[in-house]
This record gives structure tokens, sequence and C-alpha cells, in this order.
């Protein structure tokens, strides 16, 4: 545009420039009626808005990636759907030759969605009322912004590492036609890019990435998350609990769902803690995915671990976007808050009599523990920070809630508390319907006298009522399962008996103690 301006800047002349722009119309029409526009039209196309836009200017709107500058890394929600309704149309149109194609994302796992590729322009228009304006679209990217380190980042630091370029699409139109882009054109273009993201929508599971490999030998920094496409079958309807307690959880995410509203309202951030708690086996797993497929939600999955830093763990949420639940799976075991650190194991193995030698300085293993701390993990819930976008759920699962912090799981952090509890008599009779699609069965009766006897959980009732063969049917399930409980009942007596003989042991003991004395 710079390079035009200084060219014609001698002719001085709006009339010969007016002129310019009109023979560009002409030999614009005449171009793509001769079929010709797919091969030159791009180009030209370009000069022509630059020389027109001497006396007609152009404003320009740039649409970001990410939004909030060096050190944020948030997906823009607009940038997406900008892309959306652009691939739409971009795919198809002869004046685009270069594409830039995305695996998997879309009605099938064969599909790639296509977008404009850098450097590549299109023109689009919109009629409003009587009016009608072009406006032009323009891919690009820059590296991004060099961050001042500080132990890292997905994008920053990384000692010069290589990092993934920033894109952008830049937006131009005619000066006069600035309100018509601006209060019409724009959120056009945002919601047929949201319908176009519905329609192509498929959930997916993402997992963090160990926040040790970002600068790789490859150099390269690669982004938070990592993601297959979710396909979990588990649904409300095949998973077995109260019926009450169901309806009740799913009543809750329902309002949750569409409670935007009301959020704003009371002055809350649109997010909601469940903490499930409950033997292995009992389903907390099987109920987030029923939860993510009710909601038609993507989930997050952070591996606690591999996350270095609270640093980290709260970029990791800005990384997020709304509609997702967010997992943080067996929170006991992911992380130690009661402040002992791997390390100092570590360490330990090297001091002890007897232990190995300690190695050089500088061959002690790299320190990849996490070092995340109760108070992270509390900021992280329901920091500033976790207030960001909105629409999501937290969910903690545990095997153990008593060893969980109060501080972590008291409501409004942990709005809703759920046990997952063992298999109980309706439980078995919900799971023998889905599994074998019986009501009733003469084995029903000892079955139910044996499940108030010993603990079973889902999980080993799923299992047995599973057949193995062709020959298997609800007669040999249902006998299986009876087999597995009296096997269990028998356990359980034989650990009774056991842990008798032991306390009679410690009796005798205490006694000779007492006469010896
Ligand atoms: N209540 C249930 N209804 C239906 N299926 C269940 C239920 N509970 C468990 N299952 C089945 O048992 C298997 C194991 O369940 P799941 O992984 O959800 O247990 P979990 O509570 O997450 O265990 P862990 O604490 O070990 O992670 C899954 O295949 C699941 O479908
Ligand atoms: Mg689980």
């Amino acid at each position: 545009m710079e390079s035009s301006s200084a060219l014609l800047g001698g002719l001085n002349s709006g009339v010969v420039l007016s002129l310019i722009a009109v023979l560009w119309t002409v030999v614009w029409q005449n171009l793509q009626r001769l079929q010709l526009y797919a091969v030159v039209g791009r180009h030209v196309s370009r000069h022509a808005r630059r020389l027109t836009a001497l006396v007609d200017p152009y404003v320009s709107v740039t649409i970001a990636e990410f939004d909030g500058g060096a050190r944020m890394t948030r997906r823009s929600d607009a940038f997406d759907e900008v892309k959306s309704y652009l691939s739409s149309s971009c795919s198809r149109r002869h004046d685009v030759r270069h594409l830039r194609a995305e695996p998997a994302i879309g009605a099938g796992l064969d599909r790639l969605v296509l977008s404009m590729s850098d450097g590549e322009e299109i023109a689009d228009q919109f009629t409003d009322g009587d009016v009608t304006v072009t406006v032009w679209w323009w891919a690009y990217s820059m590296p991004p912004p060099r961050s001042d380190g500080g132990g890292g980042g997905y994008w920053g630091g990384g000692g010069g590492a290589v990092q993934e370029n920033r894109r952008f699409y830049r937006l131009f139109f005619l000066d006069r036609n600035r309100d018509i882009v601006i209060d019409r054109y724009l959120p056009r273009v945002r919601r047929e890019g949201r319908a176009v993201m519905v329609a192509n929508r498929q959930r997916k599971l993402y997992t963090n990435i160990a926040t040790h490999s970002w600068s790789d030998s490859d150099g390269l920094v690669r982004s938070a998350w990592s993601h297959v496409v979710f396909e979990h079958p588990k649904t409300f309807d095949t998973l077995a609990m109260d019926p009450a307690r169901k309806k009740g959880i799913m009543n809750d995410l329902t309002m949750f769902k569409n409670g935007k509203d009301y959020y704003k309202r009371v002055g809350k951030a649109w997010k909601r803690g469940y903490l499930l708690y409950g033997p292995p086996g009992t389903g907390k797993s099987a109920m987030i995915a029923a939860m993510a497929n009710y909601l038609d939600y993507d989930i997050y999955d952070i591996e606690l671990t591999s996350v270095h830093s609270n640093t980290d763990l709260r970029k990791l949420f800005i990384e997020t976007t709304g509609k997702s639940i967010i997992v943080i799976e067996d929170i006991d075991c992911s992380l130690d808050l009661t402040g002992a650190r791997k390390k100092k194991k570590e360490e330990d193995e090297y001091s002890g009599d007897g232990g190995a030698p300690k190695p050089p300085p500088g061959m002690m293993k790299k320190d990849t523990s996490s070092k995340v701390t109760l108070s992270g993990l509390l900021n992280f819930i329901d920091g500033l920070w976790s207030a960001c976008g909105g629409e999501r759920i937290i969910v903690f699962t545990t095997n153990h809630v008593d060893k969980l912090d109060p501080a972590l799981i008291r409501r409004g952090r942990m709005d809703k508390h759920i046990e997952m509890s063992y298999c109980c008599f309706e439980a078995f009779k919900f799971l023998a319907k889905t599994y074998l699609d019986v009501d009733d069965h003469e084995l029903f009766g000892v079955i139910g006298g044996l499940l108030s006897e010993v603990d079973i959980t889902p999980a080993d009732v799923a299992e047995n009522l599973t057949p193995k063969s062709m020959d298997d049917n609800a007669d040999t399930c249902l006998a299986e399962l009876v087999k597995a409980l009296e096997k269990a009942k028998e356990d359980k007596a034989k650990g009774r008996n056991g842990q008798e003989e032991d306390e009679d042991e410690d009796e005798d003991d205490d006694k000779k103690v007492a006469e010896k004395k």
C-alpha cells in the first residue's frame, strides 16, 4: 500500500485514481466471466484494492489466534469462529489457491478441514437492506513474541527454542462501510462460524503434555494439550446407580448448562466443582464420561504429576475452552498435599547407609517432579484466573475422600460431592437389564441376599454379567455372578476369622505379659 502511494503520489489526482478504480471494476467482472479470475484475479485484486485505498481508505481489523499478549495463551473464540466461517466457503473457491489442511475435525475421521494458507486473500460480500458491501480477508502468521524466560511456558522461555507461529486473520473494508461491517457483518460472521463449528463438532479428550518436555531435542515448543476424539459410549442410560440420585445429578448438570444468566446475576464464575469418591470400580470414570456425553462437553484430563509448577497449572487452565469438563483423577495420589516431595525421596536414595553413591553434579536425574502445591490447586479451582471464559466443570475423583484436605473439597470449591458405592440390588437389576436384557430371574433372590452380605463393585458385577462365549446366556452369566458372590462371602468370612485369631493371639500375649509382671 505504501509503495503504491509513493509511486502515484506525484500524480496527485483523485480523478485519475477514481478512473482506475472504475476501470478495475469492469476488468474484474469480465475476468470473472471469462473464468480467468482463478489464475490472476487474486494478485490483481490485492493491487487494485491498494490503489482504490488512495481515494477511499481502508480500515482493517485483526483477529489473532491467541488472546492476551505475549504471555497469555488463551485461544480466541473469535479466531476459531472466523476460521470456521471462512473454511466453509474457501475450500470450494477457485481464487484460493493455497489451503491449509487440519485432520479429523468434522463428521468423519477421514475428513480434512481446509482453511486459507498464510498470504491468501478472499473477498466476501454482505448485503444489508439495499447496501452490498465487499470485504477482504487476509490470512497470515507471525512468530510469537519472545518471553522473558522465567521458568518456561508453552510459548515462552525455552532457551531460544523455535516456537509455533501465531496465526491471524485481517479484515479489510472501506472506511465508509465501517458501521455496517462492525455492527452487522462481523456479528454475522461469528454467528455463522459458530454454527459451522457446532455442525462439525467432534468432542475431544485432551491430556496435558509433560511440562518438562517442552523444549524437546527438535527445539519445538508444543501446545499444552494433546487430544484425541472423545468417543466413550457411557451414558446415564447405562450407568447403574440409584435412579433418584441419577436424576438429581442430571438435573444439576442441566441447571448448570443453562445457567449463564443465573451465574451472572448472582455474581459467580460460571463453573461448578464435582467430587466423585468411592472404591475402585464403582464407576467414577464412567460417570465423567456420562457427564461429558450428557452435556456435550470436551474433557480435559489433567495428569497432575506431569505439571511442574503452579504457574504451569494456571497456564493449562487458560488454554482450556468453555463447554468443558476439567478432570483430575485420583487427586489424593496425584499430589502430595502434605508437602513431602518426590525430590526428597530421590535425595534419600543417595544419602542412606549402603545406598548408591551420589552421582556427580549434573548427573542427577532431571527434576521433573511436580511442585504444584495445595494453594496452587486451590487457586486453580477458584482463583481469579479460574473465572476466565466460564462454562467449565471441574471434577476430582478419589478413592479416599478422608485423605483430602478439607479446604480442597469445601462447598464452593467442590460444590457437589457424589459417593459412588458398591453394587446394591437396584444397581444389579439395572446392570442385568443392560447386559442381559432380563427383568427378572429365579437367581435374583439369591443374588439379592448375597449382595446384602458382601461388597462387590459394579465393575465386578458387570464383568460377571458379560457373556464370554457364544454359549453364554442369562442363566450362565447369573450363575457365574452367584459363584463370584459366594467366593467373596467365603473370603470375607476367612478374613474375619483370621482377624479374630490375630486378636485372640494378641490377647494371650497381653495376658502372659501381665502374669510375668
Ligand atoms: N455404576 C456403574 N454402572 C455401569 N457400569 C459401571 C458402573 N461402575 C463401574 N462400571 C463399569 O466398570 C468399569 C470400571 O469402572 P470405572 O473405571 O468407572 O471405575 P472407577 O470408579 O473410575 O475406578 P478407579 O477408582 O479404579 O478409577 C467400567 O467399564 C464401567 O463401565
Ligand atoms: Mg477411574
